[in-house]
């Protein structure tokens, strides 16, 4: 909460602002019973109607005050919720952009959803509930018992008797609450990711004939949500009926012995009306601060999840770059030594092993070096570790040992930035913006026109562009207006467009039809010769070009090589040559 916190203090002088009015409102709203019995037992006995009237446009100002206050306070309240809010939902998007890939496959993308929206959604309302009632409702409580004192500190007396029990009720259970609150809304993230993958394959689905299996899916996801959030529910729903108890039992006891006392003379029947009034206030403003501790602590498990990701420290570190590499653990002893004065490779794997889950591998001991302007080609089975290289190369990943380098300078030397701008990448399934078909190939780079229109050029996207309305064309969600070959193009189109030192393709020519893929290669290789190449193919006719194949399986290099290399010494090569050309260059 402390955290959630520093977002509220620059408000706090507005907040007393807004206090002030509302402590000036509640204490006019006490007044007005008062006044009531007063009129009743002093003002009515005297028989002059005009001070009956003054006295009743007095009540009838104090209402009108009490209202404006309220509103005013509330508006005040209102801004200062939504102004803080909206400071950490900032922070919290931003700090969510700078999660290294690891840390969000540990929180999960549906997790960081429900913290975005439902997690500040809730501190939103609790901060503004704060402010509307965590003034009011004390006060009137407080004031309403002080008052009932002065008229009969008897009556007074069994109200003050409940307070405590009623305190103590709303504590225990909201302390139970807080840890169930924060189950369901673990729940919730796992019924955001069903429908986050209902929603992105609902093709899939549909062809596949799954809807019914995926209705099934969403019911368990739904049900469980629900049962943990009635389990949370009716724990913190036991206060509100217990508490009534408790004051109606009060009030019983209240008209029983006012009466007696009235019929005695003790007490004034003026009296017995506003010390009714001055119950109910007192009943309603128990119920609404047992309301705030619900959202209370709804908001304190919201509070300690935005905290876990707000906290979460930075794991990519960027270590200092002396102009000498030292060599990494694992990695050869005869790195580069950049005062020889021969120039290092453009791009470099060093002995590279890494694991997602740091149990198992998923690449083993990978070494290779392309020279300026090189291509390679990786071709290999599914779950091979192709993707993992090109994740590895832009560091979002950090690898476990092992270094790789580029122009002979640790990639973990690179502000993350600066690194990451090196390179033109087209992941696998990469996505489309719903905007102008322009604007997703710019991506707020701010490239000039010569640029963009070469990169459209070489990725064989001109003709389909100019044909379909030019690059205003709008883009739908993830391109679904676009065809699987018009997509790829684009996407192309906006990793070349950077004039990139490195291109990563990660099969992304597998759309294009086998004339446009040729066209596409031999543009490249023409129009970018000087920028480093990397393809991932599962076609060996995307990559038997390349300066160098790897062949990865399982994580582990079966072969490095040219294609005409390859053939002769890599069995797992030439299987997938025979498999794919017929065994045609054998
Ligand atoms: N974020 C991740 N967390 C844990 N394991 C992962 C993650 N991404 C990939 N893996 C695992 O790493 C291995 C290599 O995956 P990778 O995506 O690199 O394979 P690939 O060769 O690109 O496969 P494909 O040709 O199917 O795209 C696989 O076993 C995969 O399950």
């Amino acid at each position: 909460m402390k955290y959630v916190i520093r977002y509220v203090k620059p408000h706090i002088p507005t907040m007393i602002f807004g206090f002030t009015i509302k402590f000036t409102g509640t204490i006019l709203d006490l007044m007005i019973p008062y006044i009531l019995s007063y009129i009743i037992d002093e003002v009515t006995p005297r028989n002059d109607i005009g001070l009956v009237i003054r006295w009743g446009l007095m009540m009838a100002v104090c209402a009108a005050l009490v209202l404006v206050c309220n509103v005013w306070a509330n508006r005040v309240a209102s801004a200062v919720s939504r102004d803080s809010i909206e400071a950490l939902r900032h922070d919290l998007f931003y700090k969510i952009s700078y999660l290294s890939s690891s840390q969000v496959d540990a929180f999960t993308i549906p997790s960081l959803v429900t913290r975005m929206t439902t997690d500040t959604y809730n501190l939103h309302r609790t901060l503004n509930m704060i402010q509307r009632m965590g003034v009011r409702a004390p006060i009137l409580m407080l004031g309403g018992v002080v008052v009932t004192m002065f008229i009969d500190p008897w009556l007074s007396a069994i109200l003050c008797f409940l307070i405590p029990f009623m305190i103590l009720a709303v504590a225990r259970i909201s302390r139970k609450s807080i840890p169930l609150f924060g189950k369901a809304q673990i729940a919730a993230d796992a019924m955001i990711r069903v429908v986050r993958e209902n929603a992105t394959g609902i093709r899939v689905i549909k062809a596949l004939s799954r809807t019914e299996y995926e209705k099934d899916r969403y019911e368990t996801v739904n049900s469980r949500l629900n049962a943990a959030e009635a389990k949370a529910s009716i724990t913190m729903a036991a206060s509100g009926p217990l508490i009534n108890l408790m004051l109606n039992t009060g009030l019983a006891a209240v008209i029983v012995v006012g009466a007696w006392r009235v019929s005695t003379g003790a007490m004034k029947p003026g009296a017995i009306v506003a010390f009714l009034t001055y119950f109910t206030i007192i009943l309603n403003s128990v119920m609404a601060i047992s309301r705030l501790i619900t959202m209370s602590s709804k908001a304190i498990a919201s509070a300690g999840r935005v905290e876990e990701v707000m906290m979460t420290p930075q794991d990519m570190e960027i270590r200092p770059w002396t102009g000498r590499p030292e060599t990494a653990p694992g990695a050869s002893p005869d790195a580069p030594d950049m005062a020889s004065g021969k120039r290092p490779p453009h791009m470099e794997f060093d002995h590279v092993s890494f694991s997602y889950n740091k149990r198992a591998y998923n690449l083993s001991d990978l070494s290779f070096s392309l020279e300026h302007g090189q291509s390679l080609g990786i071709i290999g089975p599914t779950g091979a570790g192709k993707s993992t290289l090109a994740q590895l190369l832009l560091r979002l990943y950090d690898i476990d040992s092992g270094q790789i380098r580029i122009d002979g300078r640790d990639i973990s030397t690179f502000p993350l930035k600066e690194l990451r701008q090196k390179f033109g990448v087209v992941f696998q399934n990469d996505v489309l913006f719903k905007d102008s078909l322009l604007n997703n190939i710019d991506m707020g780079r701010k490239l000039d026109m010569d640029a963009i229109d070469r990169a459209v050029e070489v990725a064989q996207a001109a003709s389909f562009i100019a044909g379909s309305g030019g690059y205003e064309k709008p883009i739908a969600v993830k391109g679904v207006n676009l065809s699987g070959g018009q997509k790829q193009r684009v996407l192309i189109a906006r990793a070349l467009a950077g004039r990139p030192e490195f291109l990563i393709l990660d099969d992304s020519s597998s759309a294009l039809d086998y004339k446009t893929d040729a066209a596409f290669r031999r543009s490249l290789s023409q129009s970018f010769s000087g920028t480093t190449t990397i393809i991932i193919a599962q076609r060996i006719s995307s990559i038997m070009h390349c300066d160098k194949i790897l062949v990865l399986e399982d994580g582990i290099p079966q072969g490095l090589g040219t294609h005409e290399e390859l053939l002769k010494t890599c069995d797992a090569y030439r299987e997938i040559s025979t498999i794919q050309m017929g065994g045609e260059d054998l």
